[in-house]
């Protein structure tokens, strides 16, 4: 269908078991291609936001659709395919610490393979080469056969968006992706995932801490506070005030290690 958003969420609130409000009443879109960072104080729910939209946790009420599709009513094989289309970057990297990084990157492709193959290593020529070419493309080529903790955080993080890169999805969500990064090793993972928003088309969902980041990489801003969004605006039409507004004059604290 043309024009229908990559991602909607319909009133969605989200109460954790033990009656905290994660998110409350949320209606947003987000269309093919674009690239949004979501900013807000710790405990603001951005989290939340994205671990719901790929359900790695049940919402409470509402409606999420993914190209279309609901992901809150898929089960089974719907629920996986609609899975496939989502990858996801976390500020720990979620590698396999003892495999190589090519098996890494190859993970990406875990789920276009019945289960016993992949336990097996079965995995195709072609996609052992779309693997390679995924860590050429960000500049990891030589790593291929190097064990994944022996690497520095940020090309860990890299090989991550390798992995992305192989699996092919229509929408990356990177909760944190830098959090553990020094600023300059941000910027190039910033960069690499900037790359596949616009090279590959890819839908970018990343919630930031950093405002810097969050301006430069950022096409769209989306605050959240207190489980509610309290802005949504194009990055270039919106004011520095803003983010101290969301940030309440914490900033400083907030932004850690990435405030340069
Ligand atoms: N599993 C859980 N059980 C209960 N409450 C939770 C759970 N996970 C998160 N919360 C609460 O939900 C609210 C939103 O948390 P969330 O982790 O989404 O915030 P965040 O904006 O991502 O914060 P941070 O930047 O620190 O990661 C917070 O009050 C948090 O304590």
């Amino acid at each position: 269908m043309a024009n229908q958003p990559m991602i909607q969420l319909k009133d969605v609130t989200k109460v954790y078991d033990n009656g905290t409000v994660g998110l409350k009443d949320i209606n947003l879109e987000i269309d093919k291609g674009e690239f949004v960072v979501v900013v807000g104080l710790s405990g603001a729910g951005k989290s939340t936001l994205l671990r719901s939209i790929n359900r790695l946790q049940d919402i409470s009420e509402g409606d999420i659709l993914i190209d279309g599709k609901s992901i809150t009513k898929a089960k089974g094989k719907d629920l996986r395919l609609i899975r496939r289309d989502i990858g996801m970057i976390f500020q720990s990297f979620n590698l396999v610490k003892r495999s190589s990084v090519l098996r890494n990157v190859l993970t990406g492709r875990v789920a276009y393979y019945p289960t016993w193959k992949t336990t097996f290593n079965l995995f195709s020529k072609e996609d052992k080469q779309k693997a390679y070419e995924a860590l050429q493309r960000v500049d990891l080529a030589d790593k291929v056969y190097t064990r994944a903790d022996q690497l520095s955080g940020g090309q860990q993080q890299r090989v991550a968006i390798a992995r992305v890169l192989t699996q092919n999805p229509k929408i990356i969500l990177a909760d944190e992706p830098t959090a553990s990064l020094d600023p300059q090793t941000s910027r190039r993972v910033m960069h690499d995932l900037k790359m596949l928003n616009e090279e590959y088309g890819m839908t970018v969902l990343a919630n930031l801490h950093s405002v810097e980041l969050a301006r430069e990489f950022g096409d769209r801003v989306i605050g959240v506070r207190a489980g509610q969004i309290v802005y949504d605006g194009k990055m270039s039409e919106t004011p520095q005030s803003v983010f101290d507004d969301i940030y309440g004059g914490k900033k400083d604290v907030e932004m850690g290690a990435e405030n340069e």
